[in-house]
C-alpha cells in the first residue's frame, strides 16, 4: 500500500518522491520541486484530453456494435458498412502526400536494417542480457537452439558434442560463404587469416592465398596483423567478427583456429514499460524506473547464481578494432535502446490528484523515462546510448492520428518541462489498433517531425480486430487469423504508408514479434519474410533469436528492396476492412470447438497465474500442442477475446467456458509443478485470485476497453498484494 507525500496539488507515493529526488534527478539539472510542479501542470492541462480521448474509443466501439447488432443475420455489406465508418468519424481522409522530416536519429534507426530485440525492464538480468545482445555468437544460438537438428547423433543435451559442433561449424562458414564470398575458394578451406595494407589475406589449404570477392567488406582486426584473433566484416551494414584463437576447445579443431563468429545481432532494443510487465503500483514502477535509470547512467548490474554458478552481470562496453594504418575502430557494445512506455489507458496509484483521483500512467512514464534518459544525453555515463542526442519512446496502443497528436503533444510539454530542445523525444508509433491502421498515413503525420518507427504490433491488432467486430459475427480459429486477407493488407499497408511517408533511411519500418522462443529452426525459415517485406526490423523475444535473425539481412538488403516496393501499388483499406469471420458458425465440430476452447484456456490461465500471483509480465506457456508460446498482455487479449466472441455467437456456453477453464486449470497447475513459488488454482477455485481474474477475461469480456486485458489483471495483482499484506 501506498504512503504518499503531498507535493502542490499531488500526492505522491514515498517511495516514488524519493526516487526522483535521490536518484533520477540529481546530475540532471532538473530539480525534483521543479520536476513535481511540472508533473502537476501537465497532468492538469492534459488528463482531461486524455480521458477525453477513451470516452470517444468506447462511443465509437458502442456505434459500430449497434451497427452490427442491427444487422444480425443479415450478409455483410461492405459498402455500407464502409460509409458508416466514415461518418462516424473512423475512417478518415488520407492527408496529401507529405515526408516526415525527423532529425538525428542514430545510424541503428536510419541506416541499419536488423533485429528488435524487446525485454521486460522490470527484470534486470534479462534487461542487462537485451542491452548487450548487440553483439551474438551465432555458434552458441546455434548449437544451443533447433536451428541445427538433432539427427545423426547431434544431440544437445550434456557434454560439448563434437558432431553437433561441426554441423555448427559447417553452417558458419556456409553463412561465411554466402555472406563474405572468397575469391577463389570457400572459407572452410582457410588455414589462416590476416591482413595487410590492402586488407583481408587468407591462406588456403593447398597453400594459395586468396582475398574477399568485394575487398570493402573488411574494416579492420584486432591482435597482430600477420595472425589476428579477430577479424571485423561488413555486408548490408552489419558487423561480423571472426573470432580466431587456436588454443580454444572450438578453434584447435578448426584448421582457422576459428572459435566463432561474433554477429551483430539486436541492433535496437525495446526496454518494455508495457505488455510484458505487471507494474501495478508505485512499488512496481519504481523498480521499473530504477533499471531504466541504470540503463541510462550505465550502473545496472544484476548479481545471478545460474547452474551453481555466482555471476554479475553489467553493461558490455563498445568495441575496438584497428585499421592497418593503425586508426581505431570503435563499434557500439550495446543494443540501441527505446523504452516502450504504457498507452494512454491505464492510470496508476503511484500519484494521486487533488481529487484523490489516479493521474494517468502515460503521463508519468513520459515525464520520468524521459527524466532518466537525460542522464544518457547530458553524458553522465560511461556509455553512450543515443549519440544524436534523441531518447527514443515507443508508444503503443494508440487508437488513429488524434491520439498520436495527443502523445505528441505530451513530448512536447515533458520537453519544455525538462529544458530539452524541441523534438529531443523521438516516437516509435505502434500500428497494433484497426483504428490506426485504417488511418495509418495521418497517424505519422500527426507525429512527423518525431517519428523514428512504425511497428505491425499484430498481436494486439488481432485483439482489436475481434473486440471491434465482436457483434459481426464469430470469428475464425485464432490460428487461421495469420493467413486472412485483413491481416496481409494491414501488413503490407504498414510498409506502403512508411514508404511514402519517406521512411526509409529515417525511420525504422517494423514488423512483429516471432512468438514461438524455441523455435528456432522455424524462425530462421520463416522470419526473412520480415526483411523481404520491406521491414527493417523485426520483433526477437530472445538474444538468440536476434542473433540468427540477423542473419536473414545479411541475405537481404531492405533498403535497396524498399526501392522497388515503394513503386508497387498501395494495399486497399478495403482489404483491411475484411471482417475474419466464420462463413457458417456451425460448420466446426464440437471437437474443433473444444480443441479451440482448451487452447485458449490453457494459455490464458498458464500466464495469467504467473501474472497475478507473481508479477511475471511474460511468460512461455505451453499451447495444447505443447509449443512453448511467448505470452504477453497482447496475446491474452487475443484468447480472452476469441472466447467471449465464441460465448456471444452460441459457439460455446458458459457451463462449457467454466468447466474448460477448471479443467485446463488443473494441467497448468501440473505444468507449475516444479515451481516452488506457484499457488495452484486447482481445486479452490472460488479462493484464487488469477484463477477468477482469468475467467472474467472471458466472461466480461465484452465490457473490457477495446479488449484490453490490463484493467482486470491490474485488479486482480492488487488484490492478491493486499491479501498478501494483512
Ligand atoms: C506483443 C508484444 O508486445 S511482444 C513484446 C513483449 N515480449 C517480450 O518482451 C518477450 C520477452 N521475452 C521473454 O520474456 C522470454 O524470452 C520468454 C518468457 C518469452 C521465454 O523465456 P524462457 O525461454 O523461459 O527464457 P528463460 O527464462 O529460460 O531465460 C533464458 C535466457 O534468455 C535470456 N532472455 C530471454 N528472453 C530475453 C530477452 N527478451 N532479452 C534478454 N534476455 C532474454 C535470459 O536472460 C536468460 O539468460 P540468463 O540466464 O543468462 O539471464
Ligand atoms: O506489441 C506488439 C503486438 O503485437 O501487440
Ligand atoms: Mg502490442
Amino acid at each position: 500500500m501506498s504512503q504518499y507525500l503531498n507535493s502542490g496539488d499531488l500526492q505522491i507515493d514515498k517511495k516514488l518522491f524519493a526516487l526522483i529526488e535521490d536518484e533520477i534527478a540529481p546530475g540532471t539539472g532538473v530539480s525534483s520541486a521543479h520536476f513535481w510542479a511540472e508533473l502537476s501542470s501537465i497532468f492538469n492541462d492534459l488528463a482531461p484530453e486524455n480521458k477525453m480521448l477513451l470516452a470517444k474509443r468506447e462511443e465509437l466501439q458502442r456505434l459500430i456494435d449497434d451497427w452490427h447488432k442491427e444487422r444480425a443475420g443479415q450478409p455483410h455489406d461492405a459498402q455500407a458498412y464502409t460509409e458508416f465508418l466514415t461518418d462516424i468519424g473512423y475512417l478518415l481522409p488520407e492527408p496529401a502526400p507529405f515526408q516526415v522530416t525527423t532529425q538525428n536519429v542514430d545510424t541503428e534507426i536510419a541506416q541499419q536494417a536488423g533485429a528488435q530485440l524487446v525485454v521486460p525492464v522490470k527484470n534486470a538480468r534479462f534487461a542487462l542480457n537485451a542491452a548487450n545482445a548487440r553483439w551474438g555468437s551465432l555458434y552458441d544460438a546455434l548449437y544451443g537452439t533447433d536451428a541445427i537438428s538433432e539427427q545423426g547423433g547431434a544431440e544437445r543435451a550434456g557434454a560439448y558434442n563434437p558432431v553437433r559442433g561441426q554441423k555448427v561449424i559447417d553452417y558458419a562458414k556456409n553463412f561465411l560463404n554466402e555472406t563474405f564470398p572468397l575469391s577463389t575458394q570457400g572459407h572452410e578451406l582457410v588455414t589462416q587469416y590476416s591482413v595487410d595494407a590492402d586488407g583481408l589475406v587468407v591462406t588456403f589449404k593447398n597453400e594459395e592465398q586468396g582475398r574477399l570477392a568485394d575487398a570493402t567488406q573488411y574494416i579492420g582486426y584486432k591482435g597482430k596483423a600477420e595472425s589476428p584473433s579477430a577479424i571485423l566484416l561488413k555486408n548490408n551494414g552489419l558487423h561480423v567478427e571472426i573470432q580466431i584463437d587456436a588454443h580454444h576447445q572450438i578453434g584447435e579443431a578448426d584448421p582457422a583456429g576459428v572459435k566463432d563468429l561474433l554477429v551483430e545481432a539486436a541492433i535496437t532494443t525495446i526496454m518494455d514499460c508495457e505488455d510484458s510487465i505487471a507494474a501495478v503500483d508505485a512499488e512496481d514502477k519504481v523498480e521499473v524506473y530504477r533499471n531504466w535509470l541504470g540503463l541510462m547512467n550505465g550502473t545496472l548490474s544484476a548479481g545471478f547464481v545460474k547452474n551453481g554458478q555466482k555471476l554479475t552481470r553489467d553493461m558490455a562496453a563498445d568495441r575496438l578494432y584497428q585499421t592497418v594504418a593503425g586508426e581505431e575502430v570503435r563499434l557500439q557494445g550495446r543494443s540501441l535502446m527505446f523504452i516502450r512506455n504504457v498507452g494512454h489507458l491505464m492510470t496508476n496509484p503511484a500519484i494521486l490528484n487533488a481529487n484523490g483521483d489516479e493521474i494517468p500512467e502515460g503521463i508519468l512514464d513520459a515525464m520520468v523515462t524521459v527524466l532518466a534518459a537525460m542522464h544518457d544525453l547530458k553524458k553522465l555515463s560511461k556509455f553512450q546510448n543515443s549519440r544524436t542526442g534523441s531518447i527514443y519512446i515507443v508508444k503503443p496502443k494508440m487508437h488513429g492520428p488524434e491520439e498520436v497528436a495527443f502523445a505528441v503533444r505530451l513530448f512536447a510539454r515533458v520537453e519544455e518541462a525538462l529544458g530539452l530542445a524541441d523534438n529531443t523525444i523521438k516516437i516509435g508509433i505502434m500500428d497494433e489498433e484497426r483504428r490506426t491502421s485504417l488511418n495509418l498515413s495521418a497517424c505519422i503525420k500527426a507525429a512527423s517531425e518525431r517519428v523514428v518507427f512504425i511497428n505491425t504490433g499484430f498481436l494486439d491488432r488481432t485483439g482489436d480486430e475481434i473486440h471491434t467486430s465482436m457483434f459481426a459475427g464469430a470469428f475464425i480459429p485464432k490460428t487461421k487469423m495469420k493467413t486472412t486477407t485483413w491481416i496481409g493488407a494491414y501488413e503490407d499497408n504498414n510498409v506502403d504508408a512508411g514508404l511514402a511517408a519517406g521512411l526509409s533511411g529515417k525511420a525504422q519500418i517494423g514488423k512483429g514479434m516471432w512468438a514461438m522462443p524455441d523455435e528456432m529452426a522455424a524462425m530462421l525459415e520463416q522470419k526473412i519474410a520480415h526483411p523481404k517485406s520491406g521491414a527493417t526490423t523485426a520483433w526477437v523475444p530472445s538474444p538468440n533469436g536476434a542473433t540468427l535473425h540477423a542473419t536473414h539481412y545479411h541475405q537481404v538488403n531492405v533498403f535497396e528492396l524498399q526501392n522497388s516496393i515503394s513503386q508497387r501499388e498501395r494495399a486497399k483499406r478495403s482489404d483491411i476492412l475484411t471482417i475474419p469471420l466464420l462463413e457458417d458458425s456451425n460448420s466446426l465440430t464440437a471437437e474443433e470447438i473444444q480443441g479451440e476452447l482448451d487452447n485458449n484456456a490453457q494459455g490464458i490461465l498458464g500466464y495469467v497465474v504467473r501474472w497475478v500471483n507473481q508479477g511475471v509480465g511474460c511468460s512461455k506457456v505451453p499451447d495444447i500442442n505443447n509449443v512453448g508460446l511467448m505470452e504477453d498482455r497482447a496475446t491474452l487479449r487475443i484468447s480472452s477475446q476469441h472466447m467471449c466472441n465464441w460465448l456471444v455467437h452460441g459457439l460455446t456456453n458458459e457451463a462449457q467456458v467454466l468447466e474448460t477453464m477448471k479443467r485446463m486449470a488443473a494441467v497448468v497447475d501440473e505444468q507449475n509443478a516444479g515451481d516452488p513459488e506457484y499457488t495452484p488454482m486447482a481445486p479452490n477455485f472460488d479462493s484464487s485470485i488469477a484463477f477468477q481474474a482469468a475467467l472474467d477475461l472471458v466472461f466480461k469480456g465484452v465490457e473490457q476497453p477495446s479488449g484490453y486485458t490490463e484493467p482486470l489483471l491490474h485488479q486482480a495483482r492488487l488484490n492478491l498484494k493486499a491479501s498478501l499484506a494483512k
